[in-house]
């Protein structure tokens, strides 16, 4: 039995993503919360034949409480998105409070569960999470993951793209660290799976540009939502990606890898892996992780990227120490 819970399960990420939760096999259970509409997404989503149970909560008669008892697996896309000219730390102000409320619902009733966030800025968002269970005496490292996955979702599919080779979409994997705002994103295409070819890695301009294209690929769907949003549908599907391996590792899968922001604590050997090649005494940092049924593992090392790549680790560090201290002052 495994219940999922999305918390903003209305919105236009929450909507699809319960959708493809709902048609996954592994999920016994799905609990659907947001301030409006929970109910009725989860009646349309009963009507499909699938395994999982669907039930929808709103804040009253207890909601949050009743969505989140038995939670194994919460996912958070509740709060505001971008408009054109915004940046994903503009939406701190509202974000950071809605995240802390249902943090602390998850603390009271959901203690074990695994907690990925996706609810911007991520890169402060989830030391908020952090820092609420750690006040309610439940926190552990090792369960909780900022969701980074689309980054990893747009390098992959722009690179394809880039290469003219549309059927890698499916296949090409580049990995992504750092954390999930502009500079902070760090694409290493020299790391594909499969490699990239040579003319691709050693053309700077091409390289330029396509990380440039990473780095503000969320910018690229607020413009082209012109005012209705950011980006939903691939949100969605980059969420239920990372949800699958998450219940894969709890039903006992060996060496499940995911790329995802945590705190370098959670595997404080493999942290210090990581603090030493990035050349900074960071907390938290997007990288490959190894799931298993109590959470993070380990903590897998970067490894050998070009001075091109390594040149961009700089200015993540310093912009990702700035949203990490920003929740300090916010406590
Ligand atoms: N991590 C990522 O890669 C990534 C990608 C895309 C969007 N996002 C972020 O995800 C968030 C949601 O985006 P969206 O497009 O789905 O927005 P949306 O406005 O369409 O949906 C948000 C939902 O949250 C609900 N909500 C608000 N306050 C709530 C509360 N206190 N409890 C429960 N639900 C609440 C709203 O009612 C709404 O249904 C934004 O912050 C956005 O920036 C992150
Ligand atoms: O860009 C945004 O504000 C949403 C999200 O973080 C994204 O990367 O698409």
């Amino acid at each position: 039995m495994v219940k999922a819970v999305v918390l903003g399960a209305a919105g236009g990420i929450g909507q699809p993503l319960s959708l493809l939760l709902k048609n996954n096999p592994l999920v016994t259970s799905l609990a659907l919360y947001d301030i409006v509409n929970a109910p009725g997404v989860a009646v349309d989503l009963s009507h499909i034949n699938t395994p999982a149970k669907v039930e929808g909560f709103l804040p009253p008669n207890e909601g949050l409480k009743r969505a989140l008892t038995g939670a194994d697996v919460v996912v958070i896309p509740a709060g505001v998105p971008r408009k054109p000219g915004m940046t994903r730390d503009d939406l701190f102000k509202i974000n950071a409070g809605i995240v802390r409320d249902l943090a602390t619902g998850i603390a009271l009733n959901a203690p074990k569960a695994f907690v990925l966030v996706i609810s911007n800025p991520v890169n402060s968002t989830v030391p908020i999470v952090a820092e609420v269970f750690k006040k309610h005496g439940v926190f552990d490292p090792k369960r909780l993951f900022g969701v980074t996955t689309l980054d990893v979702v747009r390098a992959s599919t722009f690179s394809a793209e880039a290469i003219k080779d549309p059927s890698l979409a499916n296949k090409l994997v580049v990995p992504v660290y750092g954390g999930h705002s502009g500079v902070t994103i760090l694409p290493a295409f020299s790391q594909a799976k499969p490699a990239l070819p040579a003319s691709f890695l050693e053309n700077k301009e091409t390289l330029e540009a396509i990380t440039h294209r990473v780095r503000y690929g969320g910018d690229e769907v607020v413009k082209a939502k012109d005012g209705a949003g950011s980006a939903t549908l691939s949100m969605a599907y980059a969420g239920a990606s990372f949800v699958e391996k998450v219940l894969r590792a709890i039903s006992g899968e060996k060496g499940v890898i995911a790329p995802t922001f945590v705190l370098l604590e959670a595997d404080p050997a493999g942290g210090a892996v990581i603090k030493q090649e990035i050349g900074g005494d960071i907390a938290y940092f997007s990288v490959n992780v190894e799931l298993g049924p109590a959470g993070v593992e380990k903590i897998l090392p970067i490894g050998k990227v070009t001075e091109y790549e390594k040149s961009l680790f700089a200015g993540a560090l310093a912009e990702l120490e700035t949203n990490i201290k920003t929740v300090c002052a916010f406590r």
